[in-house]
C-alpha cells in the first residue's frame, strides 16, 4: 500500500506570468513499510517536494496523497502526528535543553509525559544524544541534527521525513541510523522519505528515486537502477541518466517555452518515459480512509499544545540575558532617563542685569541703602530695582551684573547669558510717581516703571521658563511695594487673574503633564520590537514552521504567544506603575488597577503591532526599519497633549517641545485621524485617571479602553489573516 503518492507533481515560485518552475509532472510512489531515498543535486527540487508532501506548501497541479488523505485536509493528520518530519536547518529551540526539546516535541505530538519518558530512553542509546541538560545551543553540529532526528521519531509517526538526516555525523553514527531504519521499516508499516547528498549510503533504501531540474528521472530499487544502467554504483546511474537528460540548461528553457504546460514526455529521457506514464491516462488517486487508530491520535487538547508552547516561549525569553533586560531593565532605564531628564526645571542658567539706576551692585544687598519709606504720605524709594535683583535670587537663573547695557547685551548675544533684563534710570522714581498719580501718571513714567527683558529665543523652553519666572517675580515683588505704600494691589495687577485650577496644579508639572503619554508609547513599542524579533527569529531558525509540521495550528501558536505575552506585559505594567509612583514620586488620584489595565492592554496592542509587523516582513531588518518607521508618525501625529492644556504657557512649553503639536493646529483631516490613533484617547484617559481621579466607568476613560481594544482586535484579525495565509 502506498504511502504517499505523487501524480503529475507541478509547482512554481514566483508569480505565475513569471514562474520559476522546480517540480514538473513528477510522480513518486513510496510504499508503507520501505525506506525511500531521494536524491539529487543541490536546488533540484528535493525540499520543496518534501514540503508540499508534509503540507507545508501545496502543489501548483497535479495531486499528493499521504497516509490516504490529501495533506492539510481535516483529519488527516498531515501535517500533525503522523508524520515524523526533520528538516534541514536544525529548527531547535537554543535556550532549552536536549530533555526539554524531547518533552516539547512530545507534548506538541500529544504524548503523554510518560509515553515521551519511555521513547526518549530508545533514543538516547541509538543516537547517542547529549547529555539531558545540556543546552543546544551549547551542542555540536551532529548532536543537534542526532537530536532534531529524535525529535521527528518521538512519537513513531507512520510517515518519517528525513530532509539530509546524516550530514556532519560520523560513519558508524550513520550507519547506525540505517541500521535502526531498515530495522524499523521491516517490521512495521512505517514509510521513510529520506534526502541524502552520500548516494552510496541510498543503497540501502528499498527504492530510490532520482530527481534532477524537478524531474524524476528514475525511480527503482537501488540493485534494479544499477542493472538498467550496467553500473556498479548508483552514483554511476545517475550521471548516465544526467547526461541523456542533457545540458543543465537545456530543460528549464523547454520549462520557460511552455510555461503553463507540462512538458511533453518525448522531451523527456527514455528512463522517465519507461517509469512514468502520461499523466492523461493515471486515473485521479483514491484516497484511504485513514485508520481509526490514528484518527485517536490526531486527537489531543489545543491546551496541552499552548502549555507546550508557553513553556517554550517563557524558556525562551527568560533564558535569553537580552529577553529580560529588555522587558525588564529597559522601561526602568528609559523611565529613569525620562524622569531624571525631562520636566526638571532648568538651572545654572546666566542671566545678565543691567540696572541704569545702579552704579555698584554691591549696594543692592545693603538693604538700608534700599529701604522704601513713608513721608508725608508719600512713598519714597531708593534703588528699588535692587529690591528686585534680590527677589529674583539665583534659583531662576545665576545674575551677572553689568554696567552698560552694551556688555550685557554682548554677552546674551555670545550666549554667556540667555538674555538679560534691564531697569531705566530713573526707575525708583518712575514707579513712586505712577504710584502716587495713577490714571494720571504720564507715559515717561509708566514706561520706565517697566522691567524690560531681552532673551534669547532660539531655546524656546528655557526662554517661556525665564519670561514665567520674570513675570512672576515682577508681580509678587510690585504687589509686595504697593501693599507697603498702603495702596491697593489692584494698581499694578493685570486685569486678568488665573484662580486655582480646576484640576491639576500651576506649578509647572511638564514631567506628570507627558508621563501617560511617553510611558504608553515605551510599552507599546518595546512589545512590539520584542514580539518582531521573537516571531521573525523563529520564522527564521525553522522552529515556526516544524511547529506547524507537528499539527499545531497557527491559531494555537498565537493564542500561546498572547498568553505569555499577556503575562510579561501584566507584569511589567505593575512595575513600570510601582517605579514611577514609589521612585518619583508621581501622584495618581485615581485608581492604580484601572491605569495597570490600560497600560497592559497598550502594551498588548504593540505586540499585536509586532506580530503583524513579522507576519510581512521577512527579516529582523526590515522589520526594524517598518517599527522604527511607525514609531515617530505615530509620536508625532498624537495630537493629545495640548488639548488639556489649560495655562497658556503651559500649552507654548509643551507645544515647543517638539514632541507633539496641538491637534487645533492640524488639517483637519489630520485631526481625525490623529484621534482614531493608539494614543491620543487613551492617554488623555490615562490623565484623566492620574490627575482627575476618574473611574473606569468615566466615558472620558474607558473610550481610552475602547480605542486600545479596537487597535488590538483590529491588529489581531490581521495577524490571523496574514498568519492563515502564511502557514
Ligand atoms: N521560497 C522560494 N522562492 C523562490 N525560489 C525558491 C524558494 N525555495 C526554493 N526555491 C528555489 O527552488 C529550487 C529548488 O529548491 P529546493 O530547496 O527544493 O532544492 P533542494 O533540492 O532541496 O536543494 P538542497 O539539496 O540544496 O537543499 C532552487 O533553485 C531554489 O533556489
Amino acid at each position: 500500500m502506498a504511502a504517499v503518492e505523487v501524480r503529475n507533481g507541478y509547482k512554481y515560485y514566483g508569480s505565475k506570468s513569471n514562474p520559476k518552475i522546480v517540480l514538473n509532472q513528477l510522480n513518486m510512489n513510496v510504499m508503507r513499510g520501505s525506506i525511500y531515498g531521494l536524491l539529487g543535486a543541490s536546488g533540484c527540487g528535493k525540499t520543496t517536494l518534501l514540503s508540499c508532501i508534509v503540507g507545508q506548501r501545496r502543489l501548483n497541479g497535479g495531486d499528493v496523497v499521504v497516509l490516504g488523505a490529501k495533506p492539510g485536509e481535516p483529519g488527516s493528520g498531515v501535517p500533525g502526528n503522523r508524520v515524523g518530519f526533520m528538516p534541514q536547518e536544525i529548527a531547535l529551540v537554543e535556550e532549552m535543553t536536549v530533555k526539554e526539546t524531547i518533552f516539547y516535541f512530545g507534548r506538541i505530538y500529544g504524548l503523554t509525559d510518560e509515553k515521551i519518558r519511555e521513547k526518549y530512553k530508545l533514543l538516547k542509546e541509538l543516537l547517542q544524544l547529549p547529555p539531558p541538560r545540556q543546552m543546544i545551543k551549547q551542542c555540536s553540529g551532529g548532536q543537534q541534527r542526532r537530536l532534531s532526528f529524535a525529535c521527528a521519531m518521538i512519537h513513531d509517526p507512520e510517515l518519517l521525513i528525513l530532509d539530509e538526516p546524516t550530514v556532519g555525523l560520523d560513519p558508524m553514527l550513520r550507519e547506525k541510523i540505517w541500521d535502526f531504519l531498515v530495522e524499523t521499516t521491516r517490521n512495521s508499516k512505517l514509510a521513510v522519505i529520506i534526502t541524502t547528498h552520500y548516494i552510496e549510503e541510498a543503497k540501502q533504501a528499498n527504492c530510490i528515486g532520482l530527481m534532477r531540474n524537478g524531474v524524476l528521472l528514475a525511480e527503482d530499487t537501488p540493485t534494479n537502477i544499477m542493472i538498467k544502467f550496467g553500473t556498479q554504483s548508483i552514483e554511476d546511474a545517475f550521471l548516465i541518466l544526467s547526461q541523456r537528460q542533457g545540458n543543465e540548461d537545456e530543460l528549464p528553457q523547454l520549462m520557460d517555452i511552455n510555461r503553463n504546460q507540462a512538458v511533453p514526455t518525448a522531451m523527456l529521457p527514455t528512463e522517465v518515459i519507461d517509469s512514468h506514464e502520461p499523466a492523461a491516462e493515471k486515473p485521479p488517486i483514491p484516497y484511504e480512509e485513514p485508520m481509526n487508530e490514528n484518527r485517536k491520535k490526531i486527537f489531543f487538547t489545543t491546551k496541552g499544545r499552548i502549555k507546550a508552547l508557553m513553556t517554550k516561549n517563557f524558556v525562551q525569553l527568560f533564558r535569553q540575558p537580552s529577553g529580560i533586560i529588555f522587558m525588564l531593565l529597559f522601561p526602568i532605564i528609559q523611565l529613569t532617563c525620562f524622569y531624571l531628564a525631562i520636566g526638571k526645571t532648568p538651572r545654572n542658567l546666566g542671566l545678565g542685569v543691567y540696572s541704569g539706576e545702579v552704579n555698584n551692585y554691591a549696594e543692592c544687598f545693603n538693604e538700608n541703602l534700599t529701604t522704601l519709606y513713608h513721608a508725608n504720605d508719600t512713598c519714597h524709594f531708593n534703588k528699588l530695582s535692587c529690591r528686585y535683583i534680590r527677589e529674583l535670587g539665583d534659583d531662576v537663573a545665576i545674575r551677572k551684573y553689568y554696567d552698560t547695557e552694551a556688555a550685557a547685551l554682548a554677552d546674551a548675544k555670545s550666549t554667556v547669558t540667555v538674555g538679560y533684563i534691564h531697569f531705566a534710570k530713573n526707575f525708583s522714581e518712575s514707579v513712586s510717581e505712577l504710584i502716587e498719580e495713577g490714571i494720571h501718571a504720564d507715559d515717561g513714567s509708566v514706561d520706565n516703571a517697566e522691567l524690560t527683558v531681552h532673551i534669547d529665543m532660539t531655546d524656546q523652553q528655557v526662554a517661556y521658563y525665564m519670561q514665567r519666572k520674570l513675570r512672576d517675580k515682577f508681580s509678587s515683588f510690585m504687589n509686595k511695594v504697593v501693599e507697603e505704600c498702603n495702596v491697593s494691589s489692584a494698581l499694578v495687577r493685570l486685569p486678568v487673574q488665573f484662580q486655582d485650577p480646576i484640576y491639576g496644579s500651576t506649578e509647572i508639572e511638564f514631567q506628570q503633564y507627558c508621563a501617560p503619554g511617553v510611558v504608553m508609547t515605551m510599552v507599546f513599542f518595546l512589545a512590539t520590537l520584542m514580539t518582531a524579533a521573537v516571531f521573525i527569529s523563529e520564522r527564521m531558525d525553522g522552529i515556526w514552521d516544524r511547529t506547524l509540521l507537528a499539527g499545531v495550528s497557527a491559531t494555537e501558536m498565537l493564542w500561546a504567544h498572547l498568553l505569555t505575552q499577556l503575562i510579561i506585559m501584566a507584569l511589567q505594567s505593575f512595575e513600570v506603575i510601582m517605579y514611577i509612583g514609589l521612585v518619583f514620586d508621581t501622584y495618581n488620584n485615581g485608581d492604580t488597577t484601572t491605569l495597570i489595565g490600560l497600560l497592559t492592554l497598550t502594551a498588548f496592542c504593540g505586540m499585536l503591532f509586532g506580530l503583524f509587523i513579522s507576519v510581512f516582513c521577512k527579516s529582523h531588518t526590515e522589520a526594524n526599519f517598518v517599527a522604527t518607521g511607525a514609531f515617530y508618525p505615530m509620536i508625532i501625529l498624537c495630537g493629545k497633549s495640548c488639548l488639556n492644556c489649560r495655562a497658556a504657557w503651559l500649552r507654548d512649553f509643551w507645544c515647543v517641545a517638539g514632541l507633539l503639536w496641538p491637534l487645533e493646529s492640524m488639517p483637519g483631516f489630520l485631526q481625525d485621524l490623529v484621534m482614531v490613533l493608539p494614543f491620543t484617547i487613551p492617554s488623555i484617559s490615562a490623565r484623566n485617571v492620574i490627575e482627575k481621579g476618574w473611574s473606569i466607568t468615566n466615558e472620558k476613560v474607558y473610550n481610552g479602553f475602547l480605542v486600545m481594544s479596537a487597535w488590538t482586535i483590529i491588529f489581531f484579525v490581521l495577524c490571523l489573516i496574514g498568519i492563515r495565509r502564511k502557514s
